[in-house]
């Protein structure tokens, strides 16, 4: 379905090209010529992300707030039943007592909507508050295989997390995942709140808890000598008792956050990357390569490189930028632009490359990744898959074909089977070479259906 709807947008744009002047680098093909990715990730980028998150934010502000803070994703993560939602609605209660926040009770955030990513549904509940300095969009998810699909999925990218671990309890195997995950999702910092101490009259066992902790965000490579543990009772906080371990540990803990957690940088900062879409030669001007920009911001005149699908490091000159029918000296991420582009030819440069600042971005064949495999509910697989299996990859615009393979040393590989539901990391070793990092998402395809979603965890070989 999505290839006819793809056929149907490109005729379109095809047709809307040929009604307008040739001089015109167009970007007509972009809407629904995307891929399934992109429109998926635009229209949750709306929701929770990117700039709506933020527009939202100044329309509540300007009632309330100065418009200028920065924005940044976080939530709570951890073991089941540890308080994360309890957690949640306290940091909420608190701060809108310090008019940052609207507080939001457990049961509004515990019947968490459904939300759909990528034919994935995933139950997460978002609450927004502020401190002094930062406007927070947080995120709780109800149950531990929600909190694996959106963090491989990014549906509401987290750009760190307050991992909460109950007192009586210390780590436990949700506590461990969801660390890994948070590393390999691209998490680099994160902050402990240490919960339910109300039920623990031994401070050494407290220590034993914090001792523990710092360990394993060490195992897991993250700081775990300087990282802030606070210690206290989300309870307490929401039922507005005991302040020296309720409220008074939320005001810490927010306050860790915000000089902890580093605020991710924005998109125009990044080097510019354009994924390529459509290419369209005009005559007597030359190939136009259209598409939505990623990130960066690019001036008519920049060198730039195309990378992906054998394309080497094929450089050249970006001799115009146009979005709307209009020329412009410069593009930025999250603009629809057409680019020309100096001496290449329209055979030279095609969909699933990507055009960007030279050097920014390298083409790789082989990688290994965190893969979320989908339900038959979900839209997946009936039936589970072994090593060698060679779905479609769609990365960015990229469509290539991929074998899955165990990391070396896997007991049984052979044997071992992945079922629909399961969360693995696996070696994708690729058919033809495509621009990618570590943290670049992708998604799984066979037959026309998407059977699972997966992020980037290490390269291993380049093209
Ligand atoms: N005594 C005590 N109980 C707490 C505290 N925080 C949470 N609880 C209780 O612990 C239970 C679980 O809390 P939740 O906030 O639902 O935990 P959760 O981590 O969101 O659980 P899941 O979403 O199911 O993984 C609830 O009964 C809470 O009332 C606390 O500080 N002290
Ligand atoms: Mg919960």
């Amino acid at each position: 379905m999505f290839r006819a709807q793809l056929a149907a947008s490109r005729a379109a744009a095809r047709r809307l090209y040929s009604t307008r002047a040739p001089q015109s680098l167009l970007v007509c093909a972009r809407n629904a010529a995307r891929h399934p990715a992109y429109v998926q990730q635009s229209s949750l980028l709306q929701k929770f992300g990117g700039s709506n998150a933020r527009r939202g934010y100044a329309e509540a502000a300007s009632q309330k707030f100065s418009r200028a803070k920065p924005h940044m994703n976080i939530g709570t993560i951890g073991h089941v039943d540890h308080g994360k939602t309890t957690l949640t609605a306290a940091i909420t209660k608190v701060l809108a007592e310090l008019g940052g926040a609207e507080f939001t009770d457990y049961s509004e955030i515990d019947k968490a909507p459904e939300e759909r990513a990528r034919g994935i549904t995933i139950n997460s509940a978002h609450v927004e508050y502020e401190t002094d300095n930062r406007h927070y969009g947080h995120i709780d998810c109800p149950g531990h295989a929600d909190y694996i699909k959106n963090m491989i999925t990014g549906a509401a990218q987290m750009d760190g997390a307050i991992i909460v671990v109950s007192a009586t309890d210390g780590q436990m195997p949700q506590t461990r995942e969801h660390l890994l995950l948070a590393r390999q999702v691209g998490i680099k910092k994160l902050v402990v709140f240490i919960n339910k101490v109300d039920m623990i009259s031994d401070p050494e066992m407290l220590e034993l808890v914090d001792m523990e902790m710092r360990d394993l965000l060490s195992t897991y490579n993250f700081d775990g000598e300087n990282t802030p543990i606070v210690m206290g009772s989300a309870l307490a906080a929401l039922e507005g008792k005991n302040p020296e371990i309720g409220a008074n540990k939320i005001v810490e803990l927010v306050a860790a956050c915000d000089t902890w957690l580093e605020l991710p940088p924005r998109d125009l900062d990044k080097p510019f990357l354009l994924p390529v879409e459509d290419v369209f030669s005009i005559s007597g001007r030359g190939t136009v390569a259209t598409g939505r920009a990623e990130r960066g911001v690019c001036h008519k005149g920049d060198e730039v490189e195309i990378v992906g699908l054998g394309a080497g490091k094929m450089k050249t000159t970006l001799t115009g930028i146009e979005m709307f029918h209009k020329e412009l000296d410069r593009g930025e991420a999250g603009d629809n632009m057409g680019a020309l582009l100096r001496g290449i030819k329209k055979e030279q440069i095609r969909r699933g490359q990507v055009i960007c600042a030279p050097g920014s971005i390298k083409a790789v064949k082989k990688f290994q990744a965190q893969i979320y495999v989908l339900t038959k509910d979900e839209g997946g697989r009936y039936t589970p898959f072994m090593e060698k299996y060679a779905p479609q990859i769609f990365l960015r615009t990229a469509n290539i074909t991929a074998s899955l393979h165990w990391p070396e040393g896997t007991a049984d590989a052979a044997d071992k089977m992945v079922m629909p539901g399961d969360n693995v990391e696996m070696i994708l070793d690729l058919v033809h070479d495509v621009a990618a990092d570590v943290g670049t998402r992708f998604t799984l395809r066979e037959g026309g259906k998407t059977v699972g979603t997966g992020i980037i965890t290490k390269i291993l070989d380049f093209a």
